[in-house]
């Protein structure tokens, strides 16, 4: 083998050949959907079919765009070039459309399939049916409660082995990033599938590769016409190897799960565990039974769940240690709840502060600048006129709303009591709760897809936060200063290099 060319099943094949047929192949595919465009106001240039602007908008001017956007056509529609595809964004009044909007008009599904392809990735049961989404939002909220014993136990072990502080209260250098998407897939995963495996070093490790590696591949994938998706799955995504990583360790569980269902009958379930796992495969039907099927949907909620929450809570977290004087405030709460309610689900539901950190972090850093992402199935007319033709993308312009003077005083603040002093004044607190998505919260997305893991995910990164500040000192390295964060187009990641301070706290 040459360098710059790969050995494909014994055929020597140019790299930088396959390269320039790649982008030709793209930008003959952008030139179609250029033509997918509404008759909205275009911001940017159109020119090179509005590639010098996409690719403006993938080195930081996505979001001067956006909020010039919002300012100049005040929540009417406009639109912008991608790398992939002219995006629709709309914000005011026609965020109802999208919230109100049914599947066969605007969307979530499809679009999800165009931007990280899953039916090249995850494979077309997934992506044509995805109905463990369900037993997310159902079963598993309801159950929280009474799984909260166990989340809080691989917090509290997670973060101690994670961290391996020195008894002597000397400060550690931690990897910030690294160390939080450890953690957070040992506690996804003790409420998916418990313990052993939610501390099994490879088992975990696959989980968190896979959601970085699925989402370069999905992205590459969906730059490219139809007819090469195939080709370029196949060589690019390490999705089948992920997979069968996954395979190796649950298709023996759900085996034995449905063999122990089988024999014991109605006393199976005295017996079942109580666990993500066992939920899915008592709402599973025909196929839906199929271990190699559950198996891919195990990988999909740990795609949805450790990467989202991993990104979130590291940028409160750099937040917290960069302005240590938040720290006593929050300290002062969790103290107080905890010793009314112990560390059940009641004091997280009273830490209203906590609460209110993540939310203004949230609204601040987010995790990107734009939300509620759909494909137009049909033509269709928005609420201030636009007309959007069949095959067009629409989003909600999130870094517009956010940073509204109209909607939030001095939007460009940080100001972690923001919402909780609302609380605190009288105000609803579920109004202002980190999990109540609105057309001024747009976190979370809305309508009927708005995230349905997002009960779970409050639950675990409000305990996160309350457990550090009740037992750790924290800091960052370069004290003071919070980590620059990495925009990618419209994806906001928290610095994955930087290092904080931790050691135990002194009592
Ligand atoms: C902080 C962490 C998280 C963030 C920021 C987040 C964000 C989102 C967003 C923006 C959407 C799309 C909503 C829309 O377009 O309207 C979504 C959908 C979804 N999320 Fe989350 N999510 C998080 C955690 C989780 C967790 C922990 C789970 C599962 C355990 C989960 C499961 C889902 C599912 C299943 C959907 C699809 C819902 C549907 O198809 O109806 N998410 N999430």
């Amino acid at each position: 083998m040459t360098p710059g060319s790969l050995d494909v099943l014994g055929v020597n094949v140019d790299l930088t050949a396959v390269c320039t047929v790649l982008l030709m192949g793209a930008l003959l595919w952008h030139a179609w959907y250029s033509s997918s465009k509404a008759d909205a106001p275009i911001m940017g240039s159109n020119a090179l079919f509005g590639y010098l602007t996409a690719l403006k908008t993938q080195t930081g001017a996505m979001n001067d765009l956006l909020r010039a956007g919002y300012k100049q056509y005040k929540g009417r529609a406009f639109q912008l070039p991608g790398l992939r595809a002219w995006v629709i964004y709309v914000a005011g009044e026609q965020i109802q459309d999208l919230r109100k909007g049914r599947d066969d008009t605007f969307s979530f599904r499809e679009e999800v399939n165009d931007t990280v392809s899953m039916q090249y990735t995850f494979g077309p049961s997934i992506a044509n049916n995805q109905w463990h989404a369900a037993v997310v939002r159902k079963q598993m909220t309801a159950n929280l409660a009474a799984k909260f014993p166990d989340v809080y136990d691989e917090i509290s072990c997670a973060f101690a082995e994670e961290l391996d502080l020195p008894e002597n209260g000397d400060w550690k250098e931690i990897p910030a990033f690294n160390t939080f998407m450890s953690v957070i897939c040992r506690v996804s995963n003790r409420l998916f599938l418990g313990l052993p495996l939610c501390r099994d070093e490879e088992f975990t490790r696959i989980s968190r590769d896979f959601t970085v590696q699925v989402s370069m591949a999905g992205f590459i994938i969906s730059l490219v016409p139809p007819f090469l998706k195939p080709l370029v799955g196949r060589y690019f995504t390490p999705a089948p190897a992920a997979i069968r990583g996954f395979e190796k360790y649950l298709i023996p569980i759900i085996e034995e799960r449905k063999k122990q269902e089988a024999e014991l009958g109605e006393a199976w379930n005295e017996k079942k565990p109580f666990d993500f796992l066992q939920w899915m495969m008592d709402a599973a039907e025909g196929d839906q039974r199929e271990a190699k099927d559950l198996n891919l949907r195990m990988l999909g909620v740990n795609f949805a769940a450790t990467h989202t929450s991993t990104m979130t809570f590291t940028h409160a977290f750099y937040w917290l240690a960069a302005n240590t004087q938040y720290i006593p405030v929050l300290r002062e709460e969790v103290e107080a709840v905890v010793a009314e309610h112990g560390w059940t689900k009641d004091a997280v539901n009273a830490m209203v502060r906590v609460d209110s950190f993540l939310k203004e972090s949230a609204r601040v850093s987010g995790i990107g600048s734009v939300s509620m992402g759909r494909k137009v199935m049909r033509a269709v007319t928005l609420s201030d006129g636009t007309q959007v033709p069949k095959g067009a993308h629409v989003a909600v312009n999130l870094w517009g709303v956010h940073r509204d003077p109209k909607i939030y005083d001095n939007p460009d603040v940080f100001d972690p009591w923001r919402f909780s002093r609302r609380v605190e004044t009288g105000e609803s607190a579920v109004k202002h709760a980190f999990t109540t998505a609105s057309s001024d919260f747009l976190f979370w997305g809305g309508g009927s897809h708005v995230c349905a893991g997002r009960y779970f995910a409050s639950q675990e990164l409000k305990a996160m936060t309350a457990h550090i500040v009740m037992y750790y000192d924290i800091k960052m390295a370069n004290e003071g200063v919070r980590p620059e964060d990495t925009w990618f187009g419209t994806n906001c990641i928290p610095n994955r290099q930087a290092i904080a301070l931790f050691r135990k706290k002194h009592t």
